[in-house]
C-alpha cells in the first residue's frame, strides 16, 4: 500500500531544543493511526512539523507521493494536509453556518451538506454563534471546517480533550465515519479507549523518538508496553 502521509526521518528545533529526533511514520488510504506519547514527548510538534508550522532543520514530508518539505504553511494546507489543532480556532462571532460556508473550497468533494450528514448537531445549530457551542459542538464545527477544504489528509489534535464521556462517543463515532469516507487521519490523543476504538495502527513517540509501533491488535494485548511508555495500567 501507499503512503498518503509518510514522514520521514524529522529533525526539529525550538531553537537550540533539539525536540524531533528522526520522527519517521506513515499513513496509508483507509486508515486511523494514533501518535501516543506522555506530555512533552513531542506529539503536537510532530504535527507542526507535518504542516510547516514549524520547518524541520531535516527530514522528509510527502503527502501523496508529492515531496512539500520545507514548504509554507499555507501551500501544505492546499496541497491537501489539515491540522485541526488542540485550541479549535473557528469564528466566534459568525454562525455555524457561515463558519462552515467560508470554509468550502471549490473542487473540494465536501459540501456543507455532506457534513451535516455527518455532524447532525451542527445543522440544528447552524444560526447559533461560533461562540454559543458547547466544546463538544465547537470540536465538531472545526473538524467539519477542515473537511471542507477537501484533505487527502487529516490530523486531530486532541480531539476529545475535556469533553464529557457522550460528547466523547459521538466524536468517535463522527471520526469513524470520515475515515469511511476516504479521509485517513493522524490522531494525537490521550484517551486510550478513544485511540483503541478508532485505530487501525498505533506509533509511541519518546523524547522526540518513534520508540514502538503496534497494529490494533498487538496493541491491545500489550499491557506491559502501555505501561512503559505511557505510564498507565491497561
Ligand atoms: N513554542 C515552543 N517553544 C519552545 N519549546 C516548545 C514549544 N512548544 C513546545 N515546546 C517544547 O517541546 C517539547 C515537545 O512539545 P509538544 O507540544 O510537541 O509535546 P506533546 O507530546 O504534544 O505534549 P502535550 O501532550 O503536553 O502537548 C516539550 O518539551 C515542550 O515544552
Amino acid at each position: 500500500m501507499t503512503a498518503t502521509l509518510r514522514l520521514t526521518d524529522l529533525h526539529s528545533y525550538y531553537g537550540k531544543s533539539h525536540i524531533l529526533q528522526g520522527v519517521s511514520l506513515e499513513l496509508s488510504e483507509g486508515e486511523i493511526v494514533t501518535l501516543l506519547g506522555r506530555n512533552g514527548a513531542g506529539k503536537s510538534t510532530t504535527l507542526k512539523t507535518a504542516v510547516g508550522a514549524v520547518t524541520p532543520r531535516s527530514g522528509r514530508v510527502e503527502l501523496a507521493g508529492r515531496d512539500v518539505t520545507g514548504q509554507p504553511a499555507h501551500r501544505i494546507a492546499k496541497a491537501g494536509l489539515s491540522l485541526v489543532p488542540e485550541d479549535r480556532g473557528i469564528f466566534q462571532l459568525l454562525s455555524v453556518e457561515e463558519n462552515l460556508r467560508i470554509a468550502v473550497k471549490r473542487g473540494s468533494p465536501w459540501a456543507i451538506s455532506d457534513i451535516y450528514k455527518i455532524f447532525p448537531r451542527l445543522e440544528e445549530r447552524r444560526r447559533n454563534g461560533g461562540g454559543q457551542l458547547s466544546g463538544g459542538e465547537q470540536q465538531m464545527l472545526s473538524i467539519a471546517r477542515a473537511l471542507l477544504g477537501g484533505p487527502k489528509v487529516l490530523m486531530l489534535d486532541e480531539p476529545v480533550e475535556g469533553l464529557a464521556p457522550i460528547i466523547v462517543e459521538e466524536i468517535v463515532s463522527q471520526i469513524g465515519l470520515i475515515r469511511d469516507a476516504g479521509v485517513p487521519i493522524l490522531l494525537v490523543e490521550q484517551n486510550l479507549a478513544v485511540c483503541r476504538a478508532l485505530a487501525n495502527r498505533h506509533y509511541i513517540l519518546e523524547m522526540g523518538r518513534i520508540v514502538h509501533e503496534a497494529s490494533a491488535t498487538e496493541f491491545a494485548s500489550d499491557s506491559e508496553t502501555i505501561d512503559r511508555y505511557l505510564g498507565v495500567k491497561a
